[in-house]
C-alpha cells in the first residue's frame, strides 16, 4: 500500500493515478471555486465545521426509523445553526449566517445525508422575508428568523395545484372591522402540502393565499403565518397541520400539510412590498410587474443551478475514483484485469458528468452575477431585464437539474451493483437532485415559460427589431440556408445556436399553419408543445455551451500551460458530446454531413483518451471531503472493499446470529407447522 504525506494509506491504483496527473490540481480547484480567495475561506469554514465531528452519527442514518432519523436531523441542524450564527458567519464575511452562501449551504452537507429540516427556512422563508416585505416588516421578521427564534417554511402548493399558482384556492379574506386577515382552506384539495419543515419543525410560514377584500379577488400574495405556540410548538387552533409522509428522498425534511379554519392573522401580516390593502380595506398596487411576488422561486431555480452542479461533482467524484480501483474482466488474456476507467464506454459515461459539473458551476456563477443585475435595476423601478431573465433562470433551472439527475443516476450506472448501495452515496444524491427537477417549476412547464419568450423574440428577429442578449442570434435565422458546420468550439456554438433559431422557426411556422386551419391560438400552442420544448432545449444547451466556453477562456486566461490544455479538452469534450447527441438535428438545421460526424465521433473518442489520464486529477479538484461525499467508493484513499465491508457489518440485522423471523416464521414453514 503506498503512503500519502498524510500517512493515509492509499490504494495503490488511485496512488497511481495521482501520481501520473499531469496538471496542478490546485489551479483547477480555484477555477471551480471562482478564484483562490474562495478556496481558502471554504477551507476554513470546513475546517471549523467539520473537524470538530460534529458532522458524524454513531449509527448511520439509513438504519434509523423515520422518527430517529427526524430527530437526528433536527438534533444536528441545531448543531450547525448554532455554528453558523457564531464562527461560520465570522468566517463567511457575511453580517449574518448565510442564506445564499453555497460553501456554508454544502459544508452543511457534511450533516446530512438527505437534507436538513431547515432547509426551506433558509432557502425561502428568510428570502421571502428579504424580497417580499416592507423595510419596517423586514425589521421586524428577519432578525428574529435570522437569529432562529422563529423558525419558517414556504406553503405556496396545495394538494390539488402545484404548477398553476393561480388556481390555488387558500383564501385570504380581508375583514376592515378587525383589520384582519382570515385565512381559509375551502376543499380538501386546497389544503397546503408539501413545505419542507412544515410538518414538525416550523412554528411560522409563508403562505400563499388568494387575496380577497371589498369583495374583490386580487390573486395570490404572500402572508406570514403563526401557526405553532412559540413555547409549546402546539399547533394553533384553526389550523392543522401535519408531516405528508415517506417519500423517494427528503425524509429528513418533514414535509407537511395545512389546512386553516377561519384562522385570523393580522394585517400587517400579509408582505406588503409589491402589494398593499390599507386598513380600510382598499387595495394598492405597489410593484411595477405583475409577477414580482414570484421573486422568491426565480431566486431558488437560480441557486438551484449551483446546488446540482455541486452534487454532480459529488458523484463523478464518487464514481472516477471507483472506476479507478476497480479492476474487472480480461480484453488481454496475459494482462492484468484492467481498471474499469480504462474503458472507453466507462469514460464515456463519467466524463461528460465531470464536465457537466464543470459546464453547470460556471454557468451558475454568471446567472447569479446577471440575476444581481436584474435585481440592482429592479430597485430603482426597472423591471425591463426580468421577462429575458426569467426565461433564462427557467430554462436553466430546468435543464441543469435534469441533466444532472441523469448524469447521477448514469454514475450509479458506472458503478456497477455497488453503486446501487446506499452507503455509495449515489442514491442519495440521485434522490436529491431528481426532486430538483421536479419543484419549484416542473421542467417541461418551466421550459414552456422559455418557448413563450423564445416565440416573442423570434417574432421581433422577424420585423426586425432589437434582441436581449441571450437571443441575438435569433437575428440570424432568418437568412435562408442552413448554417455552415465547423467543428471548432465556436462553430459548433453557432450550429447549437442555428438549432434553436431553426426548432424555434418550426413551431412558428406549425402554430400559422395550424391557425390557419382555425386551431385558436390557445389549441395551436398547445399542438406545438412538444417541438416548442425541444426548442427551449437547445436554446438552453446554446446558452450553457456559449457560456461554458467564454468562461473558462476567460479564468484559464493566465493558468499554466497544462490546465488550460485540461480545461480546453472538458470543454470541447462537452461540445463534442452533446453535438453527437444532437446528429438528427444538426442534420435538418446545418450543413454538417454524415463525414463530419463520423469524423467527430472519431475526434469524441480521441479527446477520452487524452482526458483518461487526468480522470482521478479532475475529480480531486473538485476538493470534496470524505464527509461531504458520505461514500464507502468515493473516499479519498479508495479503501472501497473495506468499508463497504465495514458498513455491512454496522447493519442492525448482524446483530444477532440467528434472525428471529427464523423461529417466527422460517422453522415453522420448513418443518410443515405454518
Ligand atoms: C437551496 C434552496 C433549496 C430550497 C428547496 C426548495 C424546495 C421546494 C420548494 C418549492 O417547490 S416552492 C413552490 C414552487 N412552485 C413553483 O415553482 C410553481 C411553478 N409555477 C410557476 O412558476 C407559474 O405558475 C408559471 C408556470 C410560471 C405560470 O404562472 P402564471 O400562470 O401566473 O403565468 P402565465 O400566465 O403562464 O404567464 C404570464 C406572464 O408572466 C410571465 N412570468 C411567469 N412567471 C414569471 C416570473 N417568475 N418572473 C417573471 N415573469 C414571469 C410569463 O412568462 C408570462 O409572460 P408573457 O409571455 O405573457 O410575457
Ligand atoms: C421534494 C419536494 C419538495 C417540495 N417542497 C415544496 C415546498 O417547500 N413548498 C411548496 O410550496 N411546494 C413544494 N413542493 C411542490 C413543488 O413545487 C411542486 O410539486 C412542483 O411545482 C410541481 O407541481 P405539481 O406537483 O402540481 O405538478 P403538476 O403540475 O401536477 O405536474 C404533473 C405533470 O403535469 C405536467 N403539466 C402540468 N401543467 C402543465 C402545463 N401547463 N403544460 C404541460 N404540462 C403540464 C407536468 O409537466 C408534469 O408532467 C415540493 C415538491 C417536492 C417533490
Amino acid at each position: 500500500m503506498t503512503q500519502t504525506n498524510n500517512n493515509m494509506t492509499v490504494n495503490p491504483d488511485l496512488a497511481m493515478e495521482r501520481a501520473k496527473c499531469n496538471f496542478n490540481v490546485l489551479e483547477v480547484t480555484h477555477i471551480f471555486d471562482g478564484g483562490e480567495r474562495n478556496t481558502l475561506q471554504r477551507k476554513k469554514i470546513e475546517d471549523v465545521a467539520l473537524n470538530s465531528g460534529a458532522s458524524k452519527d454513531a449509527l448511520g442514518e439509513e438504519h434509523m426509523s423515520p422518527k430517529e432519523k427526524y430527530e437526528n436531523a433536527v438534533r444536528k441542524s441545531c448543531i450547525y445553526a448554532t455554528m453558523m450564527k457564531n464562527e461560520l458567519a465570522e468566517l463567511s464575511g457575511l453580517e449574518s449566517f448565510g442564506v445564499s452562501s453555497p460553501v456554508i449551504r454544502r459544508t452543511a452537507d457534511a450533516f446530512f445525508k438527505e437534507v436538513s429540516p431547515f432547509l426551506l427556512h433558509l432557502g425561502m422563508f428568510v428570502p421571502t422575508i428579504m424580497g417580499q416585505c416592507t423595510p419596517e416588516q423586514q425589521s421586524y421578521w428577519l432578525p428574529r428568523a435570522l437569529d432562529m427564534q422563529i423558525i419558517g417554511t414556504y406553503a405556496q402548493t396545495e394538494l390539488g395545484h402545484g404548477t398553476f399558482i393561480r388556481g390555488l384556492e387558500t383564501t385570504a379574506t380581508y375583514d376592515p372591522e378587525t383589520e384582519e386577515f382570515v385565512l381559509h382552506s375551502p376543499t380538501l384539495s386546497s389544503y397546503k402540502w408539501w413545505a419542507g419543515g412544515l410538518g414538525k419543525t416550523v412554528n411560522y410560514c409563508i403562505v400563499v393565499a388568494q387575496l380577497y377584500t371589498k369583495g374583490e379577488c386580487h390573486g395570490t400574495h404572500p402572508f406570514i403565518v403563526q401557526i405553532r405556540d412559540e413555547d409549546t410548538h402546539v399547533p394553533l387552533p384553526g389550523i392543522k397541520v401535519g408531516e405528508i409522509g415517506p417519500k423517494m428522498g427528503f425524509n429528513t425534511a418533514d414535509n407537511g400539510f395545512l389546512g386553516f379554519d377561519h384562522y385570523r392573522i393580522p394585517r400587517e401580516h400579509m408582505l406588503m412590498k409589491n402589494a398593499q390593502v390599507l386598513k380600510d380595506g382598499t387595495y394598492v398596487k405597489v410593484a411595477r410587474h405583475g409577477k414580482l411576488t414570484y421573486g422568491t422561486m426565480v431566486f431558488v431555480r437560480v441557486v438551484l443551478v449551483n446546488e446540482v452542479a455541486f452534487n454532480l461533482a459529488k458523484a463523478s467524484t464518487i464514481a472516477v475514483r471507483y472506476s479507478a480501483i476497480r479492476r474487472q474482466s480480461k480484453p488481454k488474456p496475459d494482462e492484468v484485469e484492467p481498471q474499469i476507467l480504462d474503458y472507453v464506454t466507462q469514460q464515456h459515461k463519467l466524463f461528460i458528468a465531470i464536465a457537466t459539473a464543470h459546464a453547470l458551476q460556471l454557468c451558475s456563477t454568471w446567472l447569479w452575477e446577471s440575476f444581481s443585475a436584474v435585481l440592482a435595476q429592479m430597485k430603482g423601478g426597472n423591471t425591463d431585464t426580468l421577462p429575458e431573465f426569467h426565461a433564462l433562470s427557467s430554462c436553466l433551472k430546468a435543464i441543469s437539474t435534469s441533466d444532472s439527475a441523469h448524469l447521477i443516476e448514469q454514475c450509479r450506472h458506472a458503478c456497477g451493483g455497488h453503486g446501487y448501495m446506499i452507503s455509495s452515496g449515489i442514491p442519495n444524491l440521485y434522490n436529491f437532485v431528481s426532486a430538483t427537477r421536479t419543484y419549484e417549476g416542473d421542467y417541461t412547464v418551466l421550459l414552456l415559460q422559455t418557448a413563450r419568450f423564445l416565440v416573442k423574440a423570434y417574432e421581433q428577429a422577424e420585423a426586425k427589431k432589437p434582441l436581449t442578449p441571450t437571443v441575438s442570434y435569433l437575428a440570424h435565422a432568418f437568412s435562408g440556408s442552413r448554417a455552415t458546420w465547423d467543428n471548432s468550439p465556436d462553430g459548433i456554438i453557432r450550429s447549437f445556436q442555428a438549432l434553436a433559431a431553426g426548432k424555434t422557426a418550426v413551431c412558428v411556422t406549425n402554430m400559422r399553419k395550424r391557425m390557419r386551419a382555425g386551431l385558436s391560438q390557445v389549441d395551436a400552442w398547445e399542438m406545438s408543445t412538444i417541438q416548442l420544448v425541444a426548442a427551449a432545449e437547445a436554446h438552453c444547451r446554446a446558452v450553457i455551451a456559449d457560456t461554458y466556453r467564454k468562461e473558462i477562456v476567460r479564468l484559464t486566461a493566465n493558468s499554466s500551460p497544462n490546465v488550460k490544455v485540461v480545461m480546453d479538452q472538458l470543454t470541447t469534450l462537452y461540445l463534442y458530446y452533446w453535438a453527437l447527441e444532437r446528429t438528427g438535428d444538426l442534420l435538418m438545421f446545418t450543413s454538417v454531413s454524415q463525414k463530419d460526424l463520423v469524423d467527430l465521433q472519431i475526434a469524441y473518442e480521441e479527446l477520452l483518451l487524452k482526458i483518461r489520464p487526468n480522470a482521478v486529477g479532475l475529480v480531486d479538484a473538485f476538493d470534496l471531503r470524505d464527509e461531504l461525499l458520505h461514500s464507502t467508493l468515493g473516499s479519498y484513499d479508495g479503501r472501497v472493499y473495506e468499508r463497504l465491508m465495514e458498513e455491512a457489518l454496522k447493519s442492525p440485522m448482524n446483530k444477532e446470529p440467528v434472525s428471529d423471523a427464523y423461529s417466527k416464521y422460517l422453522r415453522p414453514m420448513m418443518k410443515g407447522k405454518l
